[in-house]
């Protein structure tokens, strides 16, 4: 499990650098199996969690080397900065970012169409003995990814493919770091979501390192919530957080709370 996140002192100015958050911090503990990193738009939340997640070296959905993935610039240059401490190193797990499910549904039906047609390529050119075996490959193969992945992602709508890539992906012990998964669930699948997850704690021991904008996931019970504020990353409880606060106010009296905007 990850216990602690160190910065190590910098004099580097510049994107990531000039964040006000890493101005201050040095330390934080992650010593919980669930921590959230709450905070409005732009403190540097996904910053953070890219980070971690290049430190790490955490497969993406898409099962790409994460250090040739061209949009975790800051997290290369940051990275040399983060100190991490362990009690049980491991680089098995997901880093997983709404908006890389999109390129994966498309590449992962992309591979399932490019093994149809080597099957026609191979059925008009080879036959007898070396068809059977080369048909016997392509098969297996193709019938993998159905397993892993469901037949076609395109037919499940984008919260329900979201939600399948969870099931298919959260598997064995590990740390699962989840930049804004909540970004197409339903409230009710947003609850699917924190079952799974807590299924994955209790049963598997996997750590999860999130960042949201629910109030919903904010309230998995015993996560350990990280407030992005004002150039400082505090601990603070559900109730204090300003996404529920404004939710309460909003659900509890709309007409009322909206005459104050
Ligand atoms: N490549 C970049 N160059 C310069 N500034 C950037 C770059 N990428 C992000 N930023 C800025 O860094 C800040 C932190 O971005 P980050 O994505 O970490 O925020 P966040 O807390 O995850 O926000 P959100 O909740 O909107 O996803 C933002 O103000 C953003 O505009």
């Amino acid at each position: 499990m990850l216990k602690t996140l160190r910065l190590k002192p910098f004099d580097k100015r510049g994107f990531p650098f000039d964040l006000p958050v890493l101005q201050n911090f040095k330390e934080i503990e992650i010593d919980l199996p669930i921590t959230i990193f709450i905070g409005d738009n732009g403190c540097g939340k996904s910053t953070i969690l890219e980070t971690l997640a290049y430190s790490i070296g955490l497969p993406t959905i898409s099962s790409k080397s994460i250090e040739t993935d061209g949009s975790l610039k800051a997290a290369k240059l940051l990275a040399p900065y983060f100190q991490l401490s362990w009690t049980n190193k491991t680089r098995q797990g997901l880093f997983f970012r709404a908006e890389d499910f999109t390129g994966f549904i498309r590449s992962v039906n992309e591979l399932r169409s490019a093994f149809d047609k080597d099957m026609q390529d191979f059925e008009a050119s080879l036959e007898g003995h070396s068809l059977e075996r080369v048909r016997g490959m392509i098969t297996g193969q193709k019938n993998a990814l159905i397993e892993k992945y469901g037949s076609d992602l395109n037919a499940y709508s984008h919260g329900e493919g979201f939600l399948k890539i969870f099931e298919s992906r959260f598997t064995q012990k590990g740390i699962y770091i989840l930049d804004e998964p909540e970004a197409s669930l339903s409230p009710l699948r947003q609850l699917s979501l924190i079952l799974l997850i807590k299924e994955m704690v209790q049963q598997r021991g996997a750590q999860f390192i999130l960042a949201t904008h629910s109030p919903i996931l904010m309230g998995i019970p015993n996560a350990k919530l990280l407030e992005l504020r004002d150039g400082l990353i505090t601990q603070t409880s559900f109730e204090e957080t300003e996404h529920y606060r404004i939710t309460k106010g909003f659900l509890e009296n709309r007409e009322q709370f909206l005459r104050f905007l």
